[in-house]
Order: C-alpha cells, then structure tokens, then sequence
C-alpha cells in the first residue's frame, strides 16, 4: 500500500497541504518548526543536493496536516553544480500551497534575505512574511521592518513571532491551517514523526542510484521508503523500494549478480545512517511500475515537481 493510500480517512473535512519556508540561515528556521511540530525535528543533510524540496516536518492542526518543505540549495550556491541547482531548489516554492519567508528581524532588510525577496516576485501563490526574534528587537522598529519588506513583496499577511520563546507561533499555524488545500492527509498519523528522514533516505539511495546509472536510467526511476522501524537496541530497519518503468531497466539496476544493487545499497546505508546517526540494516527491492512517470500525485505526495511536458 502506497501513502496516499494508507493515508488517514478522517472524513470529508480534513485539510492537507505544502508550505515552503524560506529563511537565510539562522533565521530561526529551526526554531520555529520545533515549535511548531511540536516535536524535535530531524536534521537535513546539506548533501543531498538533488532534492526539489525536503520535508523538515508535519504539524497537525485540527483537522489540517500542514507540510513544511525545505529548499536546499536556495543560498551562496558555491560550486557550480550547487550554483546550477538553485533554479531548481526554487521549484520547491513554486509548487508549494504556500510560501512563507522567515525573516530575522533583529538583521533587518539585509544581503542574505534582500536576493531572496527579489526572487519572491516569480513565486505564484500566497506568500506571508514572519518577522522572528521579536523578543530582542524594540517593539517600535517592527512596523517600518514589515512596511518596508511588504515593499519589496506582495505579502499577504505579516505575522510578528518568537519562535524561541513560542510567542506568536499558535496564531501562525491556526492561520496556516486554515489556509490548507480540503484534501486527504498525505501521511498517516504514526508516519508523521519520521516523514522527513524517510524522505530524506529515500533521496539518499536516489543520489547514489543516479551516481551510477545515470544514463542508463530515466530521470523519473524513484525510491520510496516502504519501512522505518527503529529496533530494540537502537538499530533502524529500512525497506526501500526502487520503482523503474521497465523489465530491463530492473535488470540494470540489479546488475550482474546483484552487485550494482548491492553497491548502491551500501553507499546509501553509509550515509543513511550518517543522517540517522545509528545502525542501519538496509534492504533493497526493484519493481516495474509502469506508468509511474504519469501520475501526478505521486509526484507531489514527495514533495515533488511533476515533469512538464
Ligand atoms: N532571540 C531569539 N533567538 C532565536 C529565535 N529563533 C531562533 N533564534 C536563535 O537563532 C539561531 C539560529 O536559529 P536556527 O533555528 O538554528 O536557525 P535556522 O534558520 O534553522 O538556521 P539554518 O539551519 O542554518 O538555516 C539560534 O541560536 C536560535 O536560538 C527567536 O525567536 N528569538
């Protein structure tokens, strides 16, 4: 069973959506989505650079599943590479339901959040501005702050928070829950804790399948992360599944006796358990699914883009 699948049936009134949060680093990011996930949220690995948009957390609000994705890649793209995927790393705003911009407001308009005000005028969609760390900022400097940024883009609403001392952060996510697309929930309620680092090791196997057999394989093979289980002892069991569109494109994958598979799995378990910072026992499985690269909303129940054309 898939994830959209398996997710909850909670009845005709649930909402579900993607909100992108972009913030120069040490913004409070961090800060703000601990606060509102309620739980600690897991790190993202700076490496995985082929990633659209990372889930970094899920908050459930009322009926409302709100989605927060990162965008990795958005800022002093140093190399090249990194540099050439920054137009990507936006797409993750472009598709989300929502962009809210964090903004430190003790640094005010500066170099690192002005670019990307700038590049907010290409996003469609609802933006909301969120001037943070208002604890240490005198009250009365705050409204030529959100004037002036409101200046510089069309913000729909503009919300005054502390994301360290919670201040502010209940009325945001009510707000943002409201604001949700009417939709199932993406994720089932016992996969919300983990969501970002199946994600995230699913990117991981991704990365290294594509290191390998890039010109062998469409863009679109993709893996999901069927298993997370976190076993006595610490250890964590994954089960990820490889999806190819075709009989021989399976066999690729595996290779001669399974070694390209079995390649793959142990670069990826490498890293994974890097992020995951324990033992991990990965397993692997390649399965055709044809028509995958059709389907929309597989696409977009990972955070993806859907291919255009
Ligand atoms: N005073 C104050 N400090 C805050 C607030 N929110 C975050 N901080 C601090 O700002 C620093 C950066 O916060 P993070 O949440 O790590 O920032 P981030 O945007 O996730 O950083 P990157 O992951 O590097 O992009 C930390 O020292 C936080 O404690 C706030 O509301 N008030």
């Amino acid at each position: 069973m898939s994830e959209t699948e398996s997710g909850t049936a909670a009845g005709e009134d649930t909402r579900c959506g993607f909100v992108a949060l972009i913030g120069a680093p040490n913004a409070g990011k961090s800060t703000l989505l601990n606060a509102l996930v309620g739980t600690k949220v897991t790190i993202v690995s700076h490496k995985v650079q082929t990633t659209r948009a990372l889930i970094r957390g899920i908050s459930v609000e009322g009926q409302s599943q709100i989605i927060f994705v990162d965008t990795p890649g958005i800022f002093a793209p140093k190399r090249r590479l990194d540099r050439a995927m920054v137009t990507t790393a936006w797409s993750g705003a472009h598709d989300a339901d929502l962009t809210a911009v964090l903004m430190d407001a003790r640094k005010g308009l500066d170099e690192d959040i002005e670019p990307i005000l700038e590049h907010l005028k290409e996003v469609r969609g609802p933006k909301i501005l969120i001037l943070n760390k208002i604890d240490v900022v005198p009250r009365d400097s705050l409204l030529g702050l959100a004037k002036a940024a409101n200046e510089k883009a069309k913000f729909e609403t503009t919300f005054m928070i502390s994301a360290l001392k919670s201040d502010g952060v209940v009325d945001l996510k009510q707000w943002l829950a409201e604001r949700m697309p009417t939709g199932p929930w993406l994720y089932p309620e016992d996969q919300i804790a983990d969501a970002p680092m199946r994600q995230l090791a699913a990117e991981i196997t991704r990365e290294k399948l594509f290191e390998r057999l890039h010109q062998e394989l469409p863009y679109h093979s993709t893996v999901e992360t069927e298993q997370w289980k976190e076993l006595r002892g610490g250890d964590v069991r994954i089960e990820q599944t490889i999806y190819v569109e075709r009989e021989s494109q399976r066999k690729i994958v595996i290779g001669k006796g399974g070694q390209t598979l079995r390649a793959i799995g142990e670069a990826a378990r490498k890293d994974i358990a890097e992020i995951a910072d324990a033992k991990v026992h990965l397993f692997l499985f390649v399965k055709v699914r044809e028509g995958w690269g059709d389907d929309p909303e597989r696409y977009r129940a990972m955070g993806l883009e859907f291919p255009k054309g």
